[in-house]
């Protein structure tokens, strides 16, 4: 089965193009041997193109455990990348199928490459019922809750996928890899949940700590970084567009105060293609 090896600001996966390829066994499998980073390919997980009967091609998501998202959006723009420079569909403009309905990217062309792409990644959803999380029946905005014996102010958004915004002066280790896994798998997200722990640099310039639910930490996370954007504006901490500084580059969000729609905008890096044995 051939693979193309892809990042979004150094959120790796593995993709396979369902338009040519055959898996060799069910997806979350796959997932989880081709992720590793010692056995397999290594990346934060598999992303398959398919077919659409709805768009230009539809987008599957699986972590590294193997548990599948509703959406990712490092790895939209790698797919509109992907369908773009290899022929699917050559347009500047794509729409492509995923767990939280149909996105639409446009894309920057420098000679015959997309470089840098701008995802319409909808309107977030901030009820409980819809992250979803049983912390509460409102909207949770800087809510104090309590984590493994810490006391922490949480935000939480949906993308599609669930996340919960921690602002805090220091990103450091101890609370991304100490906290992310307990707040990931807290049973007060019935779901799980991707966890962003955010450093305020100013009103327009943010920097973002991601762990992900089923991926451990990630160098990156588009829908984290939709989702901190949305937190910082609801906080008042921010201004509506901000730059995102996360560990393997940076993202511009958008969230539009007419439409209510988040805008990302990042680059997508095609790094190398390889056959896995079937
Ligand atoms: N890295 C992805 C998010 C993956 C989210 C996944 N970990 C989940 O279970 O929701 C992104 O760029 O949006």
């Amino acid at each position: 089965m051939r693979f193309t090896k892809m990042h979004g600001a150094g959120n790796d996966y593995v993709y396979v193009n369902c338009f040519a390829e055959k898996l060799p066994e069910p997806a979350p499998e796959l997932a989880i041997k081709v992720s590793d980073r010692r056995f397999g390919v290594g990346g934060d997980g598999l992303i398959l193109i398919e077919p659409s009967d709805v768009a230009d091609a539809r987008m599957r998501m699986f972590n590294a455990d193997g548990s599948e998202a509703e959406m990712c959006g490092n790895g939209i723009r790698c797919v509109a990348k992907f369908v773009h420079d290899h022929g699917i569909c050559q347009r500047d403009s794509l729409r492509i199928e995923t767990g939280n309905g149909v996105l639409e990217l446009k894309l920057q062309i420098n000679g015959e490459k997309a470089e840098l792409i701008t995802v319409d990644m909808g309107i977030p959803k901030l009820l409980p019922a819809e992250i979803p999380t049983t912390l509460s029946d409102k909207p949770l905005v800087n809510f104090p809750v309590e984590f493994g014996g810490m006391e922490l102010r949480v935000t939480t958004v949906s993308m599609g996928n669930p996340h919960c915004v921690v602002f805090v002066p220091e990103a450091t280790d101890a609370l991304v890899l100490g906290l992310g896994p307990q707040i990931e798998s807290d049973p007060r997200f019935p779901k799980r949940t991707n966890v962003e722990f955010v450093e305020i640099v100013s009103r327009t310039e943010l920097k973002q700590r991601t762990w992900e639910r089923g991926s451990g930490e990630t160098w990156a996370c588009g829908t984290g970084a939709s989702a901190v954007c949305v937190a910082a504006v609801l906080t008042g901490q921010a201004e509506r567009e901000v730059l995102i500084h996360l560990t393997g580059g940076d993202l511009r969000l958008r969230w539009d105060e007419a439409t209510e729609h988040v805008f990302m905008t990042g680059g997508a890096v095609e790094v190398f293609q390889g056959v896995w044995p079937t």
